[in-house]
């Protein structure tokens, strides 16, 4: 299952966020997602989530808009950058929430807690949570109903190094199980090892949609290759 982009557009008065993006992040492999503060990777992963509407164009998951599935947990799990748990509940009654919306089974809340290593914290209030085990907890959700696509914005943002490496293990086993895996981040060496293609945009629009053997060319680090491409100084 992919997620397609087609000339998808997205203006904020004058601002143009997304400028005509057309793209398919396919199953099997990871797929970085790269570009400047501003470039518009937010807003095109919202609009792919049905959170924000496009100007024009379309983003569809799995041949549709992701919020005409009746239960869309089962078809992409995601992970925004600031995700919204209410600090009062638990994060084991967040994601059972979540689970019963989607007609996902109790037990599977427990599964999702032991593989992003928080069943030990679960039963207290998430406001407690330091800012690595919120990005746990985000990706417990993501992972709730089994998905075949998971899209993640900076998913390693407030990890310890311990956690960056499992992050880096788990997307690299979510893709070689066939599933699609989009995930974005600014950490330009940890993109060097954990993605198999990259997307990168800049000002809305698309700069690169290659394998990461070809963007990373003859350049020593991903760094590099990432500067030539954006223009953004060294
Ligand atoms: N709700 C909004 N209203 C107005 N402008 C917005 C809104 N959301 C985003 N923008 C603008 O759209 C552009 C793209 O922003 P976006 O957050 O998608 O970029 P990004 O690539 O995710 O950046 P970052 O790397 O900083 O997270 C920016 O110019 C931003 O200021």
């Amino acid at each position: 299952m992919s997620i397609t982009l087609e000339k998808l557009t997205k203006r904020y008065g004058p601002t143009l966020a997304v400028d005509g993006l057309d793209l398919a992040v396919r199953p099997g492999r990871v797929t970085g997602f790269l570009g400047p503060n501003g470039a518009g990777k937010s807003t095109t992963m919202r609009m792919v989530l049905g959170l924000d509407r496009p100007t024009s164009g379309r983003a569809l998951v799995g041949g549709r808009a992701y919020d005409s599935y009746k239960w869309p947990l089962r078809e992409m799990g995601a992970l925004l950058e600031a995700k919204a748990v209410h600090p009062g509940r638990t994060g084991r009654n967040h994601l059972l929430a979540m689970a019963r919306s989607n007609a996902v089974p109790d037990r599977r809340v427990d599964e999702v807690l032991a593989v992003v290593g928080l069943t030990d914290v679960a039963r207290r209030r998430s406001g407690t949570h330091s800012l690595g085990m919120g990005q746990r907890l985000g990706i417990a959700g993501a992972l709730l109903a089994d998905p075949p696509v998971l899209m993640l914005d900076e998913p390693v943002n407030g990890l310890d190094p311990d956690g960056v490496r499992w992050i880096r293990g788990l997307l690299r086993d979510l893709a070689a199980e066939g599933r699609t895996v989009f995930v974005s981040s600014h950490l330009l060496s940890e993109m060097q090892m954990t993605a198999d293609h990259l997307v990168v945009i800049g000002h809305g629009k698309l700069l690169a949609d290659a394998p990461m053997t070809e963007i990373m060319g003859g350049h020593a680090t991903l760094e590099d290759a990432y500067y030539e491409l954006t223009g953004s100084a060294a």
